[in-house]
């Protein structure tokens, strides 16, 4: 695959460049950080963890293997006519918080104007899948799905918001267990226009 189409647009980072490491390699840094737990990665419940937990990485990270432009790349323009909000909400995703490594899990609302068309409905929920499995924050998050939108469908606007709780800040650390943490960002006609971030909030239910 080109290496261009990999480079993430909020992080610049070209992913096609990263050398990744064997599954041996990563299947030793798993003893290792079971051994820093302070358990024994050679007792016969660990045996198999090692080459599980690589695995279960492969799914939990996919998103780096995937491409949000090719899922938003067919359009429709046959809808009647149809230019008002398209709003797809209550999306669940999983992610991971890049600075512990621990799920953040929540909910993502995206509407969008439509200006020359529109994109299939469960692509909106897999581009936020495609973003959400890799190592993000929420803002991150936010910014490249929409980024995401607008370049794919040069949309009159685009809205989205992001509700999540982070385990990071429940299971460790400070213990505040049942808070959600909201980000969202507006472009074009829903940035300039507050009835239409209005109509919006509406729509999501948050109004
Ligand atoms: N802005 C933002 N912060 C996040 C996100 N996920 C986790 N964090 C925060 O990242 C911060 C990292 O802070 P540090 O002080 O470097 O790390 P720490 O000592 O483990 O922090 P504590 O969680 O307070 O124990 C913490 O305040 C986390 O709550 C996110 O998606 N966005
Ligand atoms: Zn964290």
């Amino acid at each position: 695959m080109d290496a261009s189409v990999k480079t993430d647009r909020v992080t610049e980072i070209s992913y096609a460049d990263l050398v990744r490491p064997t599954q041996e390699e990563a299947e030793a840094a798993v003893r290792t950080l079971i051994a820093w737990a302070g358990d024994d990665p050679d007792r016969e419940g660990l045996l198999d963890t090692p080459r599980r937990v690589a695995r279960a990485y492969r799914e939990l990270y996919s998103g780096y293997d995937l491409d949000a432009r090719e899922v938003l790349a067919r359009t429709f323009k046959e809808v009647g006519g149809y230019d008002d909000i398209v709003l797809v909400r209550d999306i669940p995703f999983a992610s991971h918080c890049e600075h512990h490594m621990v799920p953040f899990t929540g909910k993502a609302h995206i509407a969008y104007l439509p200006h020359d068309g529109v994109v299939g409905l469960s692509k909106l929920a897999r581009v936020v899948e495609i973003f959400a499995r890799r190592l993000q924050t929420q803002e991150n998050l936010t910014a490249q799905i929409i980024d995401a939108i607008n370049e794919a469908l040069n949309p009159r606007g685009a809205a989205v918001m992001i509700e999540a709780e982070h385990m990071c800040m429940s299971m460790r650390g400070v213990h505040a267990h049942g808070v959600s943490t909201l980000t969202h960002r507006f472009t074009g006609v829903f940035a300039e226009d507050r009835n239409e971030q209005d109509r919006f909030y509406a729509l999501v239910g948050k109004r």
